[in-house]
């Protein structure tokens, strides 16, 4: 099976190209393609498929197996393989996703894009949605135990769920001793990704991410996307938002009007590969 490795702020995925190879058990392969020592290594796998409702389908699975409905920085890789490997022509395309059809701009340098804004829908705030127990209609700045200790969280659904906390110091934080248990609380019914976010000014923010089903990623699309909705909900930050991730910097609009999140970020391939099991 070919595949293409790529990645956006350094959050990796494994493509493979679903008009071409066929792929029997995605969620198997997930699994067993992202092992950093015995498979490529990835933050998971990503399949680019025909679609009847948009230019193209991502199917996008975690590393350990489990479907996610959207990834932001899959999906700015997806139109970049899609563009790039002569799949289509056009710079402004449509993806069918979990979370329904996304549009996106790419934007070409010599023959080859190089940026992708994504209109990333808009943003979920009701808790059956997310979906989380809320205690209380509200989720923003909801009190939630975790490990003994109580912490205010805000949750947004970018059609996958995240928890947003508000943290000072995020780069000295233990993540790996927080994360797991966010993901796996009892008030999430579908697991959830938490986002620890330091406000540096009203237009910038420093996150990290403990994601569903991948643990600590260099970066998460959909996770700066539920960061600068949640600041700007909270009146920390402004309607446009620098989010800075460990793999570098996403661009953040929440136009209020259109109610539409927009995300603009990079796109790379890594190497083209073969996979033979
Ligand atoms: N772990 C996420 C999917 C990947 C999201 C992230 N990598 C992004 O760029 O949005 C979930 O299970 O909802």
């Amino acid at each position: 099976m070919k595949f293409t490795k790529m990645q956006g702020l350094g959050n990796d995925y494994v493509y493979v190209n679903c008009f071409s190879e066929e792929v029997k058990d995605p969620s198997g392969l997930a699994k067993k393609i992202s092992d950093r020592h015995f498979g490529v290594g990835a933050d998971g796998l990503i399949l680019i498929c025909p679609s009847k409702k948009a230019d193209f389908e991502m199917k996008m699975y975690n590393a350990d197996g489990s479907r996610g409905e959207m990834c932001g920085n899959g999906i700015r890789c997806v139109a970049k393989y899609v563009y790039d490997y002569g799949l289509t022509d056009k710079t402004h395309i449509s993806i069918e996703t979990l979370a329904g059809i996304k549009y996106l701009d790419l934007t070409v340098e010599e023959k080859k894009v190089v940026l992708v804004k994504v209109d990333m829908g808009n943003p979920i705030l009701e808790p059956a949605k997310i979906p989380v127990k809320a205690e209380g209609e509200s989720v923003i700045d909801a009190p939630i135990i975790v490990n003994g200790a109580e912490y205010k969280m805000t949750c947004i659904s970018m059609g996958n769920p995240h928890a947003v906390v508000f943290w000072d110091g995020v780069d000295d934080m233990e993540i790996e001793k927080i994360g797991p248990s966010f993901e796996t609380h009892e008030r999430f019914p579908n697991r959830v990704n938490t986002e620890f976010v330091e406000v540096l000014d009203r237009k910038t923010v420093k996150m990290r991410v403990w994601e569903r089903g991948s643990g600590e990623t260099l970066a998460c699309g959909t996770g700066a996307c539920a960061v600068a909705v949640a600041c700007i909900l909270n009146g920390r930050t402004e309607d446009m938002v620098c989010v800075k991730l460990l793999g570098g910097d996403l661009l953040i609009r929440w136009d209020r009007e259109k109610n539409i999140v927009y995300m603009t970020g990079p796109a790379e391939v890594v190497f083209d590969g073969e996979w033979n099991e």
